[in-house]
């Protein structure tokens, strides 16, 4: 039977590139784009056709920072498909990003230097805003989106007698002091795109406790430091050509350095081939890059407090059942207007 492998934001970037080698591996794949501008997916999907003429290729429309698109895309997703055997949760955001060059400066000649250029911790704000559901818009696309989108999806991914994953997206960014549980959505804060991502790696946690015994695996990656829409939202794309060959230097020394979106994918495709029984349910796994241009994948310990990770489990359990009440009010409201 063949894999039916859903990418969110697969337009563009790691999670476009994730798509071209996993064509590479298996042309009998079912390879689902979930993406939120169907121009872009279309034109993503003619790019991977013209590489690989045979394959199947669908399409999705999902917005995943918006509570009515993730539940109409999943009830698009069940009528599609009998099961899910991946579902890649890629799709993410840095809005408005700020870069603390003083940081910077201060940390170019630190101890610190090369956990600096890794995690770019203390580098980075950005500015977040409230979507229409009411939500922080990083939290509600990088974390609570998919969250929504894995809760409707449990009878494609929890089947007897088979295993189904989910692979987070996250960045060696997430982390644990930007994180507040009583501030989850983090709208008190500077660094919304830090704490969605320590929240997905606590989420992934608390996923495997939950669902582990009904057949659901979930493991959590970063691509390293690569150039894709994102980073160009950093930086313009000028300014990163212009210090590429200092990046090459730095790849020698950290090998998070992975630059392209191929190579930031690696831990993505790695992971395709293990056997999820096999995976450390509290590593992070990274692609890394060494100077040499050879790609591999490693995995990492995360910070993580199971406590910490069961809290943010059922909170998120909670604002489900408020987003889905508020959700159904409004249609009723619409219906009888
Ligand atoms: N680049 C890097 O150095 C790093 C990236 N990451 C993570 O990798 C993931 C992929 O990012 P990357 O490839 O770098 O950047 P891109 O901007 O190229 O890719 C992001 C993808 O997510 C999609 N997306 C954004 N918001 C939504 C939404 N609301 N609904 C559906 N799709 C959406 C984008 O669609 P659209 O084209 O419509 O905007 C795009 O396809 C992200 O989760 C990011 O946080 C982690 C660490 C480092
Ligand atoms: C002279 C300039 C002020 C130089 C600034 C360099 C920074 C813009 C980069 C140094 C480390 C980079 C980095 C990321 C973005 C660009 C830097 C801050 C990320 C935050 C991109 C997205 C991620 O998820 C992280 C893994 C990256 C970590 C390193």
């Amino acid at each position: 039977m063949e894999r039916v492998v859903i990418v969110t934001g697969a337009n563009s970037g790691i999670g476009l590139a994730l798509c071209e080698r996993l064509l590479t591996e298996d042309s009998q794949l079912r390879l689902c784009l979930a993406c939120r501008n169907m121009q872009r997916a279309e034109a993503a999907r003619a790019t991977l056709l013209t590489s690989h003429t045979s394959a199947h290729v669908d399409l999705l429309h999902l917005d995943v920072g918006s509570v009515q698109s993730v539940l109409s895309a999943a009830q698009e997703v069940k009528t599609r498909y009998k099961r899910i055997d991946f579902l890649y949760l890629n799709a993410g955001i840095m809005p408005n990003p700020q870069v603390n060059v003083r940081a910077f400066f201060k940390g170019l000649f630190s101890r610190n230097v090369i956990n600096m250029f890794v995690t770019a911790e203390g580098l980075l704000t950005q500015q977040d805003c409230i979507n229409s559901d009411g939500l922080q818009e990083v939290f509600a696309t990088n974390l609570f989106g998919h969250f929504l989108m894995i809760r409707e999806l449990e009878p494609l991914l929890c089947q007897a007698g088979h295993m189904s994953r989910l692979v987070w997206t996250s960045s060696s960014n997430a982390c644990r002091s930007v994180f507040s549980i009583e501030d989850m959505q983090h709208r008190n804060g500077k660094e919304p795109y830090s704490s969605s991502k320590y929240a997905s790696d606590m989420l992934s946690v608390a996923l495997n406790r939950h669902m582990n015994s009904q057949g659901l695996f979930s493991t959590v990656t970063c691509p390293g430091v690569v150039m894709t829409n994102l980073t160009y939202g950093i930086l313009p794309s000028f300014f990163w050509t212009f210090i590429m060959p200092i990046m090459w230097l730095i790849r020698t020394f950290t090998n998070t350095f992975t630059l392209k979106p191929y190579n930031g994918a690696e831990a993505l495709h790695w992971l395709f081939f293990q056997n999820p029984e096999s995976l450390d349910p509290r590593a992070k796994y990274h692609s890394l890059t060494s100077g040499f241009g050879r790609n591999y994948t490693q995995p990492r310990q995360m910070d993580i407090d199971d406590e910490m990770s069961d809290v943010l489990y059922e909170k998120l359990l909670e604002l489900e059942k408020v987003v889905r009440r508020k959700l159904n009010e409004q249609n009723a409201n619409n219906k009888a207007q």
